[in-house]
């Protein structure tokens, strides 16, 4: 008796990120948009193929974009704000205008996919009209079938998730949402299953939360509509990233099957099962691999798991695959050969998961033999010899309440005034300056041994020096070295820390055409030299004004690493907590008073769950803490969070104890001040007055407008001037046109302020 296979969305990118690469040159004007159409075309086949290959039997297909599955929602159903619609642009250009912004109009939001580095762009439901533009999963099936003769399973954002993750809408006019959206998804639906799609894979991650629990009315209403009028069609409702809270609801729904997370919240969503049985006669899509880490599934354990749910939903019925989509991991370990084999040995990324499930499937049909060399491996990692650091296990014991309190903030306010002396409302910037194309290739030369370090550090000196010279001259207060040392924020740390690795080509998107390498934690944490204090130091040397430490915090290190799975994250979250400490105490003996520990991950590691969340926001209160705290009250340690939705956290934020922090406000449209009305926020604070991740200046007025709706919150004296976020995606000349109005801006309104106070 064999099992069936299925995934339920792979990496877009490529092996060797031709996806972005292609991208970007047509955003270059490098290449035609039919040019663009074919690149793209063959990355999708080939990820489709990839798939076949390894033998998967459902595999899922219209889960690749040209930018973000969310915004092809919004343009295929015509949710296109009219700022891009009266712009009458080609319909690819409309796409990215929403994405990215231009001159005449501001980017749509962009935001956390739940609790993943990935960002999506909002869909705006303000004043728009739903219509069904293009059938794109229809035509992304046809092309699966015409190329490979593949029955693939079309894959559609449920309406559900689709909504509720929007905005531009009132509580009370989502049903008419679902009315308005109910007949669109119907006719996709309807030609596809004519087309005919086997299965078809409705994804509602939203149900994994408790954010459709008020609608439900709409959702069964919109999935009765279906099955009434499209009677014939299958339909798995998938959800991922956690068990489910409401398991029964989601059961009755009437669709035939239902794709369920087996390795999140370990064993809830079997334990419903059991409890309260599975629909007769339908089928279970069981996440059983980890589709969000990287490491090698024990299979004995999976088919074990396996055959339990065999044995309560029926023989026939269960359909294997990973948890999540592997979106969220690197394609392949094959070019990762420079890494030790022995921890190498221990990985699976999304090509070898692929492998896991054929394995696993002849594991079930009793052939133990093939799975011997995976089992092999996994122990052989698990026999890695320097996974312990004895050390920072003491240390850790040692660290009291006492140890990770500071003075008063009053009384830091005090202190820190006087010492740094900077006027009303300090100008600063997020810390990175831009990552240039020379500055990437000089570190690939660099890498590649065609230049020695001193070479590559006397470049990285010369456009350090260069920056100063330019934040000096626009007049920012409190500068930044630029980062130029760093291809990232945590993978230059993850490079440098006892315990992790880094990998060469271990790519995962993160926003839009942009990639991260997460590095891998594999052992105990721990600092083996100071890493950052000698480009800071240098970079102090060349100004009378304040240059500002720059580090990345434990949460963040940690959410933006392949956690290892062996030992709590918290315990790892302390040990990254104790070596950043070092770090900064290593900065401030060395002169630097100000230093900033990001923080920007903080939200995104959030459980989804409720009752998991409180331990979570504990345990991140107090990495933050340990990491922070070792230094005198007359340093003043700044932290730094974007791109998430803080509004609700303001609690947690400020009892990090931060003496100042800025959060990005301008692209999220300024949620977030409003939060500052009803709590009395004690600590300094800057909120973002202009989106960096468009190329578009803002406006003098647009600036001013932004500081001018914070300070109707917050108080002038604790407010300090600041972009988004990190300033190395844009080039030279914009970072100098907005730094400059940003500073102009602010003088005018110091200016504004005085005259007030006269
Ligand atoms: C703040 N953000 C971050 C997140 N996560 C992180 N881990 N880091 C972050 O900063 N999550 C939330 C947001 C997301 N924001 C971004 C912003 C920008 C990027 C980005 O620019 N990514 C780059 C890759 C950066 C990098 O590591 N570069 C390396 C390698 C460069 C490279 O591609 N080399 C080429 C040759 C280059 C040449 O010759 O020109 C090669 O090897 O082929 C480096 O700088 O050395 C991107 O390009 O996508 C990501 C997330
Ligand atoms: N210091 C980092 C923070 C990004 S969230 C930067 O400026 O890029
Ligand atoms: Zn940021």
């Amino acid at each position: 008796m064999t099992v069936n296979t299925a995934t339920i969305g792979y990496p877009r990118i490529g092996r060797n990120r031709e996806w972005k690469k292609a991208i970007e040159a047509y955003w270059k004007q490098e290449t035609t948009e039919a040019e663009l159409h074919n690149q793209l075309h063959e990355l999708y086949v080939n990820q489709l193929r990839i798939q076949k290959d390894k033998g998967i039997d459902f595999v899922s297909v219209g889960d690749f974009s040209y930018y973000d599955h969310m915004l092809d929602t919004a343009v295929m159903f015509n949710i296109i704000p009219a700022r891009f619609k009266k712009q009458n642009l080609s319909a690819l250009d409309t796409y990215y205008a929403m994405a990215r912004g231009n001159k005449e109009a501001e980017a749509c939001e962009m935001t956390k996919w739940f609790n993943t580095n990935y960002h999506y762009i909002v869909p705006e439901f303000t004043d728009v009209t739903p219509a069904l533009n293009e059938n794109r999963p229809l035509a992304y099936w046809q092309k699966a079938k015409d190329e490979l003769a593949l029955n693939g399973k079309p894959l559609l954002i449920g309406p559900a998730t689709f909504i509720l993750l929007g905005k531009g809408f009132k509580q009370e006019e989502v049903s008419s949402l679902f009315a308005q959206l109910t007949p669109l998804y119907i006719q996709v639906i309807k030609e596809l299953h004519e087309a005919g799609a086997e299965w078809i894979q409705i994804d509602e991650p939203i149900f994994v939360t408790n954010k459709a629990e008020g609608y439900w009315k709409e959702v069964e209403a919109f999935y009765q509509r279906i099955s009434e009028e499209v009677p014939g069609a299958n339909l798995i409702i998938q959800t991922y990233f956690e068990a489910l809270d409401n398991y029964q609801s989601v059961v009755n729904l009437p669709v035939n099957a239902f794709g369920l997370d087996f390795v999140h919240d370990e064993r809830k969503n079997s334990e419903a099962i059991k409890a309260h049985g599975f629909p007769k006669g339908k089928k279970l899509f069981a996440g059983v691999i980890d589709g969000r880490n990287v490491w090698k599934s024990n299979l004995i354990e999976k088919a074990a798991l396996v055959s339990e749910l065999q044995k309560l939903v029926g023989k026939e019925e269960v359909i294997v695959q990973p948890s999540s989509t592997l979106l969220h991991v690197p394609v392949t370990v094959e070019t990762e050969q420079e890494l030790p084999a022995d921890i190498r040995a221990g990985l699976s990324f999304a090509e070898e998961k692929l492998t896991e499930l054929e394995l696993l499937k002849d594991l079930l049909k009793g052939d133990s033999e093939a799975v011997k060399a995976h089992q092999q491996e996994i122990e052989a990692f698990s026999k890695v010899a320097n996974r312990v650091h004895t050390k920072t296990r003491a240390e850790l014991e040692q660290i009291d309440d006492q140890a990770l309190s500071r003075a008063s903030v009053a009384e830091r306010q005090r202190l820190q005034k006087e010492k740094f002396d900077l006027p009303l409302l300090p100008t600063t910037t997020i810390g990175s300056l831009p990552q240039t194309a020379e500055v990437r290739s000089k570190r690939l030369k660099w890498k590649q041994g065609q230049l020695t370090n001193e070479q590559y550090e006397a470049f990285i000196k010369e456009e350090t020096k260069r920056w100063i010279e330019v934040q000096e001259e626009i007049g920012i207060d409190v500068l930044v070295h630029g980062e130029f040392e760093r291809t990232d924020m945590v993978e230059f740390f993850g490079e440098r820390l006892g315990g992790m690795l880094t990998t060469k080509n271990g790519w995962v998107q993160s926003y839009g055409s942009r990639c991260v390498r997460p590095p891998v934690v594999y052992g105990d944490v721990y600092l083996v030299e100071p890493m950052t204090v000698k480009e800071i130091v240098y970079a102090q040397s060349l100004t009378e004004k304040v240059v500002k430490g720059m580090l990345t915090g434990p949460i963040t290190i940690l959410n933006w690493s392949f956690p290892r799975t062996d030992i709590s994250k918290y315990e790892s979250m302390n040990q990254i907590a104790l070596a950043i400490r070092k770090e900064v105490k290593a900065l401030e003996e060395a002169g630097v008073h100000m230093i900033q520990v990001d923080e920007p991950a903080l939200r995104e590691g959030l459980p989804i769950r409720a009752e998991k969340q409180a331990a979570y926001l504990n345990a991140t209160v107090e990495a933050f803490r340990l990491a922070t705290t070792g230094v005198e009250d007359t340093t003043q340690i700044h932290t730094h969070m974007c791109y998430s939705k803080f509004d609700d956290m303001i609690d947690t934020i400020s009892a990090l104890d931060a003496d100042v922090i800025s959060i990005e406000a301008s692209r999220s449209h300024g949620n977030i001040i409003s939060s500052f009305e009803q709590y009395s926020y004690d600590k300094e604070i800057g909120l973002g007055i202009y989106d960096i991740h468009s190329p578009r200046i803002p406006s003098f007025e647009e600036m001013t407008n932004n500081l001018d709706r914070a300070l109707r919150v917050l108080n002038p004296a604790q407010f300090w001037v600041n972009p988004d976020c990190g300033l190395k995606t844009r080039n030279e000349k914009q970072v100098i046109d907005a730094l400059t109005q940003m500073v102009n801006v602010t003088k005018k309104y110091r200016e504004k302020l005085a005259a007030v106070a006269q």
